[in-house]
């Protein structure tokens, strides 16, 4: 469901009883600039939370909140039932074992081995030799890459290096997976197949990811929901599907803009409140998409509409299309049939203006 924007970040959610992070009214100020101003939100075990946003829109700042690197001003950060805002360094020290992290530069000691570097979390908590190597070796196979764990990071690819890190992260069996822009310095192919895993790993572990990205792309491939965050408030949150099929905040549809379709240019130009013709925009997600919509939209064409442009596409399992029609504004019993027979289906229908 998507929330209104204005009230997003005011409203503390009730955390559902199986959160592993909840955040409540969390505000970070830096000098003048309000750096998270109200975020509250809650991420449930198992569940792939995508948080995007703009440079400058405060992301860095949640992580290392959430990491423990950082003190709110105010709120609460609860990490497993713990609140872990206002905790003295030693007890955050446990705490932050709980949390694996992935970067964008990998960020993995160059003059170990690869199985050196997945075993290290597991040597600063003490664990003996034959288990952190038992561990790393299991690691390793997990990540597709027992074959390298004697090399050096310098002879892998940045995808290779990738899955060395997320090993790494997953060492000390965290309960949080942090992935901070962990795909941005890959190739769109290595993307995938990181992507992939990551997939896999939370299906098979029913491990919970937050994903700080400025890429839709990715939280369209793996993440179940998306929060938006936007001058350090949550502007809007949803499933991924609903969100992609119809973004509420402008941020959000303007970081959509390059993947749905849009109206053309030179129709868009000369939109106004009276013309000839009646734009519509029709977002649909779901069922609807796969079938029934094209008999609606058959019938709508053969009855005097036009189709301007438009598609559907899969994220994931669910099909979410956009459409842009157009309509003989003389006729309104046609543009009124069209319009609630395509709202009765479940799409969202919206008048976007005349030309
Ligand atoms: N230590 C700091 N001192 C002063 N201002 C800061 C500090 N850290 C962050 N800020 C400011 O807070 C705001 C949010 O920054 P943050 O780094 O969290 O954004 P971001 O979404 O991670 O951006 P990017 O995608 O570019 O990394 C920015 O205006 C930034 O300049």
């Amino acid at each position: 469901m998507n929330s209104h924007p204005f009230l997003s970040a005011q409203i503390a959610p009730l955390a559902p009883a199986d959160a592993v992070v909840t955040l409540s009214g969390v505000r970070r100020r830096f000098n003048d600039t309000v750096a998270l101003d109200g975020i509250s939100l809650s991420v449930r075990k198992g569940e792939i939370l995508g948080i995007i946003g703009r440079s400058g829109a405060g992301k860095s700042t949640l992580i290392r909140c959430l990491n423990g690197l950082e003190r709110p001003d105010s709120g609460e950060i609860t990490i497993e039932g713990k609140r872990i805002d206002g905790l003295p360094e030693r007890q955050l020290q446990p705490l932050r074992r709980r949390i694996g992290m992935i970067f964008q530069h990998f960020n993995l000691l160059s003059a170990k081995t690869v199985e050196a570097n997945v075993a290290l979390p597991l040597k600063i908590e003490g664990l003996p030799k034959a288990e952190r190597m038992a561990r790393a070796r299991d690691l390793l196979e997990l990540v597709g890459l027992s074959d390298k764990a004697k090399a050096y990071p310098a002879q892998l690819s940045g995808g290779q290096k990738q899955r060395v890190g997320i090993a790494r992260a997953l060492a000390a069996r965290p309960a949080l997976l942090l992935s901070d822009e962990a795909t941005s310095a890959l190739d769109p192919e290595t993307t995938r197949s990181i992507l992939a895993l990551l997939k896999d790993i939370n299906r098979k572990l029913g491990l919970t990811i937050i994903l700080i990205t400025h890429e839709m792309d990715v939280v369209r491939s793996i993440a179940d929901r998306v929060a938006v965050i936007d001058a350090g408030r949550i502007v809007e949150t949803g499933t991924v599907q609903s969100v992609f099929a119809n973004p509420q905040a402008p941020i959000t549809q303007r970081l959509l803009e390059g993947s749905r379709p849009r109206l053309p240019e030179h129709v868009a130009a000369r939109l106004n409140p009276a013309g000839e013709a009646i734009i519509l925009g029709v977002d649909l997600s779901g069922p609807y998409g796969q079938s029934r919509f094209f008999t609606d939209l058959a019938d709508a064409l053969s009855a005097g509409a036009s189709l301007i442009q438009g598609g559907v596409e899969h994220i994931q399992d669910e099909s979410v299309g956009r459409f842009f029609l157009s309509l003989p504004a003389r006729d309104a019993n046609l543009v009124e049939r069209v319009r609630s027979t395509l709202q009765a289906g479940g799409a969202h229908v919206e008048v976007l203006g005349h030309v």
